[in-house]
C-alpha cells in the first residue's frame, strides 16, 4: 500500500469510527487525525507491536501516530516490515511478565533509579491507564476480557516517568559554576550572574530626537550656525541682523518661502551633528540646525522637525524660521536620564543575554559582562553504519545526529564542540569518555542491548552512577543519564534520530539549563488541532506545528512522519506536544515543548568557542 492509499484508508475509516479527530484530509505534511479506536490494544500500535514481539516494532509508528492497529498492520506489511512477527518470537512471549506488576511508570518515588525524585503532582506519565487520573481521557472500552499485556524487555522495567526524569536531570547538578567576566560578544547566550546596572544616564545628554532645528523660546527664530559664530544660515542675511535681539513683532511679510527641505539639506551648514562637542547656549528667539542624536544646546526649549519648519526670506532681507504648528516645550528632545539614571538596575541577575541585552549593555557603558559560562559539551556519535558524506548505500546510512545535536545543544546554551564519530568498539568508547574534559558528554546510539551497544557496559566499567536508565516516553525510551564524577555527566541518546531529539529535550535540556543558570521556559499549553493516540503507559512527544483553528484559535497540529527513525516531522515542527498516556482528543490542551528556534529563544548555534576534548 502506498502512502496515499494508506491515508485514503484512514480517511475512509474516520466517519465509520465517529470521526472524533476532526477533519481527516489536509494538505501538506500534517498528520491526519484519526478516530479513537475501540480497544486498548489498538490504541497505541507501537507498544502493541512491542508487546507481541519482544522487540521494537517501529514501522507503524513511523507512519502515523493515531491510527488503528488494522491500518498500521496494513501499512507495515505494505512497507516491507512485518507487523507483530519480529525476531522476538510469537505474540506474548516478550519477557517482563504481565502488566500490573508495579513496574509501570509513574509509581511513587523509587520506581526510577537514582535519587528517587518523587513524581510531580501533575505527572501524568505515571499511573497506568484507567487508574482514575481525571486529567487523562478514559481508556476506550473493550468488548471482551482483555488478555494480560506482557511488559516489553529492557529499559521498560526501569523506566522513569517522563516528568520525573526531567526533574532528576535538572537537579543532577546543584547549580551553575562560578561566573566569569567576558567581552560582550562572548556573553551572548549566557546568563547574567549580576544585575545589569546602568553605568551612565541614558541618554547621557539632552538629545535631539529629530532632524530639524533646536529652537529657543517661541518663534519665529533667527537661524544660527554652530561653532559660536552667530550668523544666519542664509548667505543673504546680514550678520549684524541676527546679532540684534529677536524681534518677535517684526513684519513677517514674506518675499520668498524656502521650503524646510531646502534649508535642512544645506550640507554647507549642517548644524549640530551627532557626536559633536557641546555648543554655546542658544539665545531666546534663535534656532540652530540639529541632527537626530545631536546634543541639544543649552537654552534650547524644543526641536522643530525639518518638515514642520518654514524658512522665509523677509522683505527686509532677513531670514527667519517659522513654525506653522504650535511647538510645545520639550518637543522632540530626549532629556538626559529619560531611560535610566546611572546606578538604576536595568535587568536582574538571571537574565539570558540576548542580542537585545548586548545592545542595552553596550548602550549603558559595558565592555564586559559577568555571566555563567556555557557548559562544555562533547558529542560522541556511535555507529559503524554511519556515513558522513554522500548517499546512503549498501546498508549504510548518513549520520543525521552529528550535524543536528551539536548545534541544537548550542541553542540550549551549551558550548558544544563538533561531534566526534567513534567506531562501535567498547575500548574506544571507554577511552573517549574517560579522557574527555567536557562537563556533559552526549552519546548517540548504543543505548539498547544489541551486540555493539556499548554504552551501558562502558558506564559500568567507568563506575558511573546511573541516574536515569530508560524513560517512560515515546520515542526515546532507552535514553539515560549518568553521573561520571562531580559535575561530570553523560546523557545517552538513543540512535533513532527522533528518539535522540526526545532524549535531548528530556534529559540534556534540563541538565544544561541548570548548568547554564537558564530559567525554564514558561509552560505553554495549546489545544490540539487533531486527536493523537496515546501510549498506554508512556508520555508521547509528537512534533506539532502552530495552526490557526476557527474554533480553538491557535492550535498545535500533529505532524506526520514522527516515527522514531524519522526527522521529517520535527524538521517542519514548531514544538513537541506532550501527549499523556491514553492520548488526547482534538481541542484538548497539551503542554508544548517549544523548539529553540520557534520559541523566540536564543539560537546561538553557529559555532563553539573552539575547545576540544584535549583542552584542560
Ligand atoms: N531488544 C530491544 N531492542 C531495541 C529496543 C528495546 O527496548 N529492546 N529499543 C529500541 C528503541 S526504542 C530504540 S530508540 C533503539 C535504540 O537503539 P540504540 O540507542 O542502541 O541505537 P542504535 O542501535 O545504535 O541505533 C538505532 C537506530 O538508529 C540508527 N542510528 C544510530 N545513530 C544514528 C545517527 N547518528 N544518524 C542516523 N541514524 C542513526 C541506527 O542505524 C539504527 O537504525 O533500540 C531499539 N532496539
Ligand atoms: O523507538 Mo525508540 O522509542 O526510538 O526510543
Amino acid at each position: 500500500m502506498t502512502e496515499g492509499e494508506f491515508d485514503a484508508a484512514l480517511d475512509a475509516l474516520a466517519p465509520a469510527n465517529g470521526g472524533a479527530g476532526g477533519p481527516v484530509s489536509r494538505p501538506g505534511d500534517r498528520m491526519h487525525t484519526h478516530p479513537r479506536v475501540h480497544t486498548d490494544a489498538d490504541t497505541y500500535v507501537h507498544t502493541d507491536t512491542y508487546a507481541h514481539t519482544g522487540t521494537h516494532g517501529h514501522t507503524p509508528q513511523d507512519t502515523v501516530a493515531g491510527m488503528s492497529a488494522t491500518c498500521a498492520a496494513h501499512h507495515a506489511s505494505g512497507s516491507g516490515e512485518p507487523s507483530g512477527t519480529g525476531p522476538g518470537g510469537p505474540s506474548g512471549t516478550g519477557p517482563g511478565g504481565p502488566s500490573g506488576t508495579g513496574t509501570g511508570p509513574g509509581g511513587p518515588s523509587g520506581t526510577g533509579p537514582g535519587p528517587g525524585v518523587p513524581s510531580s503532582p501533575g505527572d501524568r506519565s505515571g499511573p497506568a491507564p484507567g487508574s482514575g487520573d481525571p486529567a487523562r481521557p478514559k481508556a476506550p472500552t473493550t468488548s471482551g476480557p482483555r488478555p494480560p499485556r506482557p511488559i516489553p524487555p529492557g529499559p521498560r522495567a526501569h523506566s522513569t516517568p517522563w516528568r520525573t526524569a526531567r526533574e532528576i536531570a535538572g537537579r543532577a547538578v546543584s547549580g551553575p559554576p562560578v561566573p566569569t567576566a567576558s567581552l560582550l560578544a562572548d556573553a551572548l547566550g549566557r546568563t547574567l550572574a549580576e544585575p545589569l546596572t546602568a553605568l551612565s544616564d541614558l541618554p547621557s545628554f539632552d538629545t535631539s530626537a529629530m532632524d530639524g532645528w533646536a529652537v529657543s523660546g517661541p518663534g519665529p527664530w533667527y537661524i544660527d550656525r554652530p561653532g559660536g559664530d552667530r550668523t544666519t544660515a542664509e548667505a543673504k542675511q546680514p550678520t549684524d541682523a541676527i546679532k540684534e535681539p529677536a524681534d518677535k513683532t517684526a513684519d513677517t511679510t514674506d518675499t520668498t518661502d524656502k521650503t524646510a527641505h531646502d534649508t535642512a539639506h544645506d550640507t554647507a551648514h549642517p548644524g549640530i551633528l551627532a557626536g559633536h562637542a557641546p555648543t554655546e547656549p542658544l539665545p531666546d528667539g534663535h534656532a540652530i540646525r540639529i541632527a537626530t542624536g545631536a546634543r541639544v544646546p543649552p537654552g534650547a526649549t524644543a526641536v522643530l522637525r525639518s518638515e514642520h519648519g518654514e524658512v522665509r526670506d523677509l522683505a527686509d532681507g532677513r531670514t527667519r524660521l517659522y513654525a506653522p504648528r504650535p511647538v510645545s516645550p520639550g518637543q522632540d528632545i530626549r532629556p538626559r536620564g529619560q531611560e535610566c539614571r546611572r546606578g538604576d538596575q536595568l535587568l536582574p541577575a538571571g537574565t539570558l543575554v540576548t542580542p537585545a541585552v548586548l545592545g542595552l549593555a553596550a548602550a549603558a557603558g559595558y565592555d564586559e559582562l559577568t555571566a555563567y559560562p556555557r557548559p562544555r559539551v562533547e558529542v560522541l556519535v556511535l555507529g559503524d553504519e554511519l556515513l558522513q558524506h554522500g548517499l546512503p548505500q549498501e546498508g549504510r546510512i548518513r549520520d543525521a545526529l552529528g550535524p543536528m545535536i551539536a548545534p541544537w545543544l548550542r541553542a540550549l546554551g551549551a558550548d558544544a564542540a563538533p561531534a566526534r564519530h567513534l567506531a562501535d568498539d567498547a575500548d574506544t568508547l571507554y577511552a573517549a569518555i574517560a579522557t574527555s574534559t567536557a562537563e556533559v558528554l552526549i552519546t548517540t546510539g548504543g543505548t539498547a542491548s544489541g551486540p555493539v551497544d556499548h554504552v551501558h557496559p562502558t558506564l559500568r566499567r567507568l563506575g558511573a552512577e546511573v541516574l536515569v536508565d530508560g524513560v517512560a516516553v515515546r520515542p526515546g525510551h532507552p535514553m539515560l543519564l549518568a553521573r561520571l564524577g562531580p559535575r561530570r555527566h553523560l546523557v545517552g541518546l538513543p540512535g533513532n534520530p527522533l528518539a535522540a531529539v526526545s532524549g535531548l529535550l528530556t534529559l540534556a535540556e534540563p541538565l544544561l539549563r541548570t548548568l547554564a543558570a537558564r530559567r525554564p521556559a514558561a509552560a505553554r499549553r495549546t489545544p490540539l488541532f487533531g486527536s493523537v493516540h496515546g501510549h498506554p503507559h508512556d508520555t508521547r512527544l509528537v512534533p506539532v506545528a502552530h495552526r490557526d483553528d476557527a474554533r480553538y484559535g491557535l492550535t498545535a497540529e500533529p505532524l506526520r512522519f514522527h516515527g522514531p527513525a524519522m526527522l521529517r516531522g520535527i524538521a517542519a515542527a514548531d514544538a513537541l506536544a506532550v501527549v499523556p498516556p491514553g492520548g488526547a482528543d482534538r481541542g484538548t490542551e497539551v503542554e508544548l515543548l517549544e523548539l529553540p528556534w520557534s520559541a523566540g529563544g536564543l539560537t546561538d548555534w553557529s559555532s563553539s568557542d573552539g575547545w576540544s576534548s584535549s583542552d584542560g
